[in-house]
């Protein structure tokens, strides 16, 4: 009998001296997961923060680490416990110039080894996503028969524009998608791939004509220096903040950051490395995980800012949905 046939683990299956260990494709991962099991994991995981390590729903995320390799590139360490779901894993993120790439190790719950090795890309997407849209939904709720009126700016044309135009127009069906990028081409391109998927998407050629109106915005391009302005955004807009994960850099600036109130997915991590807070010296109101326990009433008609630090927890939960999910396709 083929070995493979005997290890019981989904994937393709590689025989280590402690056990299987499964290496999983970015194309299965892909293939198994929806929003709204995304949605769900990363509920669970934002709310394990909040609970805290002590909690029997708790989870346990550790800062970041960041490894400099001596001006080649860096390696980013993000590990992840979340009790619920039985998920410990870590993230190992290689970023060299020109190259990305990302590693999830999903271990055994109760015996430690490694499970499983899983490659990172579609899960840091849709996690990422997830994480903003269930801020969104807590913080800019509308009834689901007025979802079709919001004006949706997402700016940014990569990997996290899309998956946030994807996952905005999920939660919010018939919302218009407005996208901003610095090279219009790659707007249109992004444009056209969202139509063809059946989402109401537009480009602009300003990040002041994008946002304009808008009821929700996504800021999801690599820029250090803030690109947008308190003065151009609508009061009561909600705004996700996904990217200057460094204490120097900035997206917003400080008008927008002084105007509004901040959410976060974890005090420790913004604080250690939210650029948008730690320069401006804004107070986090609440983590998004004590809105979702339902522990802070948010407040009604202000302007909200979600800031995504991303945590290795919702990692770990959407690793180990995955890992089941196969797992089930095989017996
Ligand atoms: N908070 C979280 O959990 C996560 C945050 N991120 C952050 O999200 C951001 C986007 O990541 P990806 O979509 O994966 O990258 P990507 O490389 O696929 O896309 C980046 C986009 O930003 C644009 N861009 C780069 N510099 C810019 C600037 N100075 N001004 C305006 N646009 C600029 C690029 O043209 C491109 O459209 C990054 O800042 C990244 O660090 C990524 C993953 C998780
Ligand atoms: O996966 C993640 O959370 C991050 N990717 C780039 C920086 C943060």
């Amino acid at each position: 009998m083929d070995e493979r046939e005997t290890s019981g683990a989904p994937g393709v299956a590689i025989r280590s001296s402690h056990g299987w260990v499964s290496w999983v494709s970015e194309e299965d991962v892909r293939r198994v997961l929806t929003w709204d099991l995304v949605l769900a994991a990363v509920r669970r995981a934002l709310e394990g923060v909040s609970r805290g390590p002590n909690h029997p729903s708790g989870a346990v995320q550790p800062l970041r680490t960041h490894v400099p390799a001596a001006g080649r590139g860096q390696m980013l360490i993000m590990p992840g416990f979340v009790n619920e779901d039985a998920a410990l894993s870590t993230k190992v993120l290689q970023v060299f110039p020109g190259f990305h790439h990302s590693y999830i190790f999903l271990f055994h719950p109760t015996e430690g080894r490694l499970q499983a090795m899983i490659e990172g890309d579609a899960i840091t997407e849709m996690r990422t996503a997830a994480a903003s849209a269930l801020a969104t939904m807590e913080l800019h709720p509308v009834l689901e028969s007025e979802a079709h009126h919001e004006i949706v700016a997402v700016l940014g044309a990569g990997k996290q524009a899309c998956v946030h135009a994807q996952v905005m127009a999920h939660c919010y069906k018939g919302a218009k998608i407005r996208i901003w990028a610095r090279r219009p081409e790659a707007a249109e391109a992004l444009v056209l791939q969202l139509r063809s998927e059946g989402i109401c998407a537009e480009s602009s050629t300003t990040v002041q004509e994008a946002v304009k109106d808008a009821d929700i915005i996504n800021i999801c391009t690599g820029a250090a220096i803030s690109i947008l302005k308190g003065e151009w955004v609508k009061p009561g807009a909600h705004v996700n903040s996904i990217g200057a994960l460094r204490p120097n850099c900035q997206e917003m600036d400080e008008a927008l950051v002084k105007s509004a109130t901040i959410y976060t997915d974890s005090r420790e991590q913004a604080l250690a490395g939210a650029g948008d807070i730690i320069k401006t010296g804004a107070t986090i109101t609440a983590e998004i995980g004590e809105v979702l326990l339902g522990q802070h009433a948010p407040p009604k008609n202000c302007t909200t800012i979600f800031k995504s630090l991303g945590l290795g927890v919702q990692d770990s939960v959407c690793a180990r949905l995955v890992y089941d999910r196969l797992l089930a396709e095989t017996e």
